[in-house]
């Protein structure tokens, strides 16, 4: 497994994550475990500042759909990034964590009619109008409530990244944004400068996620600055700015080969603001919104192995206290994760295993084949880039509890989520009263 961030191997031979040995971290909170490198995480934030923002005052958005809380939006806040949230639940928390309600964008491809007031008694910094049936309600909504409504339209450029199919999001056959090649894009921009409750600031993008090939966001970058050029042409109307979305890849598994941040930022702004002196217009204000690039690198998932079946010639199979319900990744994408024994890092590979979650779930599998130094019931289970889409995709599934998770930073570990138990379970279960276990009525 390559080490990231403060990872460490100890003098024991254990991982050390922030300081804090694995091993420990596992016995006082339990696995499966959730740990976040706090200094990756903000280093990560700080790379996005200073590549955007210090080089060219750009606003960073940290898409908190890839891992959101209390404490990871108050770690945002503090390193000066904005926030993208995408539902009212990541908006309550963004609120809750007192989050600077000027930097939050608010996006979603079917807003409800709540998260629309939501938004606008929040007075959030910009609602990323993603229909024009959106446009219709939130223009109605902004002004029963006398408010005239920040918005960006979020398009549908027809840039193609080069990832998997369900992460892809810029390609025409896309349920989010407006269509730029059939005009779909251009009737909203003419509608939104009709309505009395609707500011429009400019245009978003979003062209997909996991991304290695920098070239698609300098085509997305110049495909929106044509936009901005038609639609001042055609309708008067010029755009202040410009989120060109986020998607950058990181390391999984040894064929990954991310891109630094300082060289996406260079090849994207490179590129418009050489299409905006062609067009003789001036460069937008650049928002980007990269979520798994800060959070993905800086989470780990410890897991405790148990039950091994050796089918001989076949297959060994390792299953630990997790699986998909912490992690679906594998299960919906293939994704591929790195593993080590945390607890025996320095051991050498003595065998080829798979490891299989404990969900009811033949596809509940996290890795195929992995090396190991031979496996033991009790070992503890390291699994690395687990800090995007994992919690945030977690469920109960088998009624399976929602692991913890912690901050580790400078030899200390805190709690940021406490572990579900039981009770936290039936919690919004109602058992009605003519359905009491107690009464057994058999006999009719
Ligand atoms: C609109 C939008 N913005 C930002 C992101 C964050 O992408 P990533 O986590 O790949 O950086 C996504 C997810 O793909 C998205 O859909
Ligand atoms: N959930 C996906 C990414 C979705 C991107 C959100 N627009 C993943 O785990 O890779």
């Amino acid at each position: 497994m390559k080490l990231q961030g403060t990872m460490i191997i100890n003098d024991l031979g254990h991982l050390e994550i922030g300081g804090c040995d694995t091993v420990e971290l596992a016995k006082d909170y339990g696995t499966p475990l959730y740990v976040i490198d706090e200094e990756l995480f903000r280093q990560n934030c700080r790379d996005y500042y200073q590549a955007f923002t210090e080089t060219y005052g750009a606003e960073v958005i940290y898409a908190s759909k890839t891992l959101s809380n209390l404490a990871i939006c108050a770690i945002v806040n503090q390193e000066g990034l904005g926030l993208d949230v995408v539902s009212g639940g990541e908006l309550f928390t963004a609120a809750k964590a007192k989050f600077p309600m000027d930097r939050v964008y608010f996006h979603g491809n079917n807003k409800s009619v709540e998260e629309l007031k939501m938004a606008l008694d929040y007075k959030v910094g910009r609602i990323m109008v993603d229909n024009l049936y959106e446009l219709g309600l939130l223009n109605a909504i902004a002004a029963e409530a006398g408010q005239k409504a920040k918005i960006m339209l979020r398009l549908s450029p027809g840039v193609e990244a080069h990832t998997h199919e369900y992460i892809k999001t810029g390609q025409i056959d896309s349920k989010f944004g407006l269509t730029l090649e059939n005009g779909m894009a251009l009737s909203a921009v003419k509608r939104c400068l009709e309505l009395d409750n609707i500011e429009l600031k400019g245009f978003h993008c979003h062209i997909g996620s996991q991304i290695f090939e920098l070239q698609s966001y300098a085509h997305a970058a110049e495909v929106m600055m044509s936009f901005v050029r038609s639609v001042h042409q055609e309708a008067g109307y010029l755009a202040q700015e410009l989120n060109l979305g986020g998607g950058l890849g990181i390391y999984y598994f040894r064929d990954d080969q991310p891109r630094p941040v300082k060289e996406y930022a260079d090849i994207m702004m490179v590129a418009l603001k050489e299409k905006a002196r062609e067009f003789g217009l001036p460069v937008p204000k650049v928002i980007v919104e990269p979520g798994r690039s800060i959070s993905g690198p800086s989470g780990t998932t410890l897991y405790t192995i148990g039950a091994i079946k050796d089918i001989p010639g076949i297959r060994k199979y390792v299953s630990v206290d997790g699986g998909m319900g912490d992690n679906p990744r594998p299960a919906l994408y293939q994704s591929r994760y790195e593993a080590c024994l945390a607890n025996r890092i320095t051991e050498e590979d003595a065998e080829t295993v798979s490891i299989a979650g404990k969900c009811c779930e033949s596809g509940d599998m996290l890795i195929w084949d992995v090396e190991l130094p031979e496996v033991q019931a009790g070992d503890i289970l390291a699994v690395s880039s687990t800090g995007a889409y994992n919690y945030s995709m977690s469920m109960n599934y088998n009624r399976l509890p929602r692991p913890a998770m912690v901050l580790a930073a400078n030899n200390k570990a805190e709690l940021i989520i406490r572990r579900e138990d039981y009770a936290d379970l039936i919690r919004n279960d109602v058992l009605p009263e003519r359905l009491d276990s107690s009464v057994v009525n058999l006999a009719k």
